[in-house]
């Protein structure tokens, strides 16, 4: 793929580029790497893409026109260490027939149970438990002080029944669901089958749903698509978790859903930004669980992200997404 001399930019951390580039050497290409776990900077990127034939990045990175500008005719493929690819134009790489590379089911498993932890988290009141125990403000026993919601014989509604919301389905049904809802592009019956999961209208998925779990990519059809219009419909008992992309929440909307009553609570493992400033009105809600993006990250899926490494720049046919 990458014939003698040609040069092939990593812009990727430190610490997994140490653990994967050693095998990149054995092709015969040059490779230059962003060497920090730090994001590369625009200006540096833009400056060392020019003439490369491979790209190498991050979901830090935004490769859009002016990138792929930069870089020039010689740009044959991109390949991004994600699942998600929202950060990539499609129609840019298109237009100039380039192939883009990604790591599809990498993370399947680790982010199906970050989403239940946080969904038990969120509605039993977890991180608000810890709080009161720290700081002294479990007093004494009171029958009905901290109650959260349980999943036995709740309906819980899946927003994109993709690959991670049927693992999410797949674990949360041993805590005794009664039934299971998704909205989608369209139906997903080999997904929904064997689940069973019913399709429905994101209207009704929003009136029905005590726990609402949003597993789907961020595409311009999805951008903000949880906004007043999905949280106005929504029970006031019910529990918003979003695993996905900070990007499909209107963030304002979501923050006065919450400190209105108009749902019982949110927990959030992506923001728009990342990190959220620490100052963000959303870390003052007691009924918000924001984490930093930890669900991709178990040592499994770090391990098999680094093992596609190889395939990805020796046979960048095995995981192409046809741009
Ligand atoms: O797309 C991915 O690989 C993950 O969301 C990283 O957080």
């Amino acid at each position: 793929i990458f014939p003698v001399k040609t040069s092939l930019v990593g812009f990727t951390s430190h610490s997994h580029g140490s653990d994967t580039f050693p095998r990149l050497s054995s092709c015969s290409c040059s490779i230059e790497q962003w060497d920090s776990d730090e994001p590369v900077p625009r200006s540096e990127l833009l400056a060392k893409v020019a003439g490369i034939r491979g790209l190498y990045c991050l979901l830090t990175e935004k490769i859009d026109a002016e990138v792929l500008d930069a870089a020039g005719p010689s740009l044959q493929v991109v390949s991004t260490m994600s699942v998600g690819y929202d950060h990539v134009s499609l129609e840019e790489l298109k237009k100039r027939g380039i192939r883009l590379g990604y790591t599809p089911d990498v993370l399947t498993e680790a982010v199906a149970e970050l989403t239940v932890a946080l969904l038990l988290a969120t509605s039993r009141r977890l991180l608000e438990a810890v709080h009161e125990a720290k700081n002294g403000g479990w007093g004494t026993w009171k029958p009905l002080w901290m109650c959260g919601y349980g999943l036995t014989d709740s309906t819980v509604g899946i927003l994109g029944l993709g690959r991670i919301g049927a693992a999410v389905t797949a674990r949360l049904k041993p805590f005794g669901v009664k039934r299971f809802l998704y909205a989608d592009t369209g139906p997903r019956p080999d997904m929904a089958t064997k689940i069973p999961a019913e399709f429905v209208p994101l209207e009704e998925l929003a009136r029905h749903s005590d726990f609402i779990v949003v597993c789907c990519a961020l595409t311009p059809e999805t951008q903000g698509i949880c906004g007043n219009g999905l949280f106005s419909l929504m029970k006031d008992t019910a529990i918003f978790i979003n695993t996905s992309r900070g990007g499909v929440v209107n963030q304002e909307d979501l923050y006065q859903a919450l400190v209105n009553g108009q749902i019982a609570a949110a927990g959030l493992d992506v923001t728009e930004p990342e990190p959220l400033p620490t100052d963000h009105p959303l870390f003052k809600l007691k009924n918000c669980a924001a984490i930093r993006r930890a669900a991709w990250g178990s040592e499994d899926s770090r391990a098999a992200y680094t093992g596609y490494c190889q395939p990805i720049f020796k046979g960048v046919e095995l995981c192409l997404h046809e741009t």
